[in-house]
């Protein structure tokens, strides 16, 4: 029999036995997840040895699991806290826990940030001379199972790896939310774990833009260098481009950060050109769109109902094709002067799952203060917040449902 160590499994409304890892049949409630005990070393190699099974009685319910993919620095936290608000209630991290834990809990959702499964701490990817974008410095296997286990009802141990130190740390307990949210830097490249997600999602920023926001964070307001920013971004490409970067071709939304086009040769990256990239016949998902479903638009609404200061906003809307899948693109370049004009773009939006007239505009004005609120990055990453929560709602309603079709066939 193996035994779990640091990194197992606990039950959830129940108690877990561990048994040796037998094919056997799974239950309704019965779960059987296989899990990897890691060394918890510092700049040890953390690599698995051996599997143990345990089986736990489950919660009826399932966890939704949605993926944000994106490079560091690219807006993730910023769009997380959108999509937690769409939801209600503040996330934080677990009470009374690591204060450096990278978890956000809310009432509906848990967020776990992916970073907490690099398998090569600060020390171990610098001996080793790999970056943390590299899959040698993550365990694949270990997120795979943890989230398997997590979807089906089952909570888990996650190890926690500490930004401050740099250090792994000891595991903190993750109980299956109603939606689990994985973000950073690989939500999508391992095909078992993108298999599992009911929604995928990459932020992807240009370098221009990139290069402002790392300027405007890591030198405005953490004092590095302008050289040093350079340097990180360079040493990072490489990675970025293999790893990172082809993500997007799986994703079910994608939102493009490129620089405007309304500026003849801006180079200031304030002023954006924002696409948010919907991929269509994806289930429980219907793309966005502006005055007429599968027609080619362009639209400046500037005039009586929306004020525009130089250089103005442009929306552009219509079919396209992305890494060969058919998808609605929706564009947005410019940038708001008042929100609260923002309801008259609202109304001429369909199909973007509000529960009342103006939750858009009612979303972006309260949290106006979050970067992107005045531009397409705020505006597609509320609509992709409220297009998960009706994704989620009809999971979890036709679940609730098919009892119901069963009997009546
Ligand atoms: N939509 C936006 N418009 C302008 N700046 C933005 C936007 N989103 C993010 N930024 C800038 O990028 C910085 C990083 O954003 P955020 O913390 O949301 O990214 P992250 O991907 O979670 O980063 P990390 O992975 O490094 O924690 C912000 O401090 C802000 O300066
Ligand atoms: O790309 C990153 C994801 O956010 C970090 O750079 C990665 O997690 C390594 O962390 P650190 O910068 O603490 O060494």
């Amino acid at each position: 029999m193996a035994v779990c160590s640091a990194y197992t499994t606990q039950s959830l409304n129940s108690t877990c036995s561990i048994s040796t890892p037998a094919k056997t049949h799974l239950g309704f409630h019965q779960k059987q997840v296989v899990f990897y005990r890691r060394s918890s070393k510092r700049g040890g190699s953390g690599s698995s040895s051996g599997p143990c099974v345990i089986t736990c009685s489950a919660g009826d319910s399932q966890t939704v699991v949605i993926g944000l993919a994106a490079d560091s620095g690219c807006g993730k936290s910023t769009f997380m806290r959108r999509l937690t608000s769409v939801f209600g209630g503040a996330a934080e991290p677990p009470k009374g826990g690591n204060p450096d834990s990278n978890t956000l809990i809310s009432d509906m959702t848990t967020v776990i940030c992916l970073d907490d499964y690099h398998s090569l701490d600060r020390t171990g990817r610098k001996e080793k001379g790999v970056t943390a974008l590299d899959p040698r410095a993550n365990d694949f296997d270990l997120m795979y199972e943890q989230v398997k286990a997590i979807k089906s009802g089952v909570a888990v141990d996650k190890p926690i790896y500490n930004h401050v130190t740099g250090l792994l740390d000891p595991p903190e307990l993750i109980k299956p939310p109603k939606i689990l949210v994985i973000e950073g830097l690989h939500p999508m490249f391992d095909e078992r774990v993108r298999d599992l997600l009911d929604f995928s999602i990459y932020l992807d920023i240009s370098n221009e833009v990139k290069f402002a926001w790392k300027i405007q964070r890591d030198m405005a307001e953490r004092g590095h260098s302008l050289e040093s920013i350079k340097a990180s971004i360079e040493a990072r490409k490489p990675d970025f481009d293999a790893y990172i970067d082809p993500q997007k071709k799986y994703a079910d939304a994608v939102i493009e950060v490129l620089p405007t086009q309304l500026i003849p040769d801006d180079n200031e990256g304030k002023v954006l050109r924002v696409r948010l990239i919907m991929k269509e016949g994806v289930k429980h998902f219907s793309p966005v769109y502006l005055f007429d479903e599968g027609s080619t638009i362009s639209w400046i609404p500037c005039g009586r109902k929306l004020t525009c200061s130089y250089p103005g906003i442009k929306f552009h809307y219509g079919p396209d094709t992305y890494f060969s899948n058919e998808v609605s693109i929706l564009e947005m370049d410019g940038q708001f002067d008042r929100l609260d004009e923002l309801i008259y773009v609202e109304s001429h939006l369909s199909n973007i799952s509000t529960k009342f007239y103006g939750e858009v505009t009612q979303q972006m004005l309260k949290h106006a203060d979050f970067p992107g609120s005045n531009n397409g990055t705020g505006l597609f990453q509320t609509i992709v917040g409220l297009k998960i929560r009706d994704l989620y709602e009809q999971i979890t309603s036709s679940k609730t449902a098919a009892p119901l079709e069963a009997t009546k066939a």
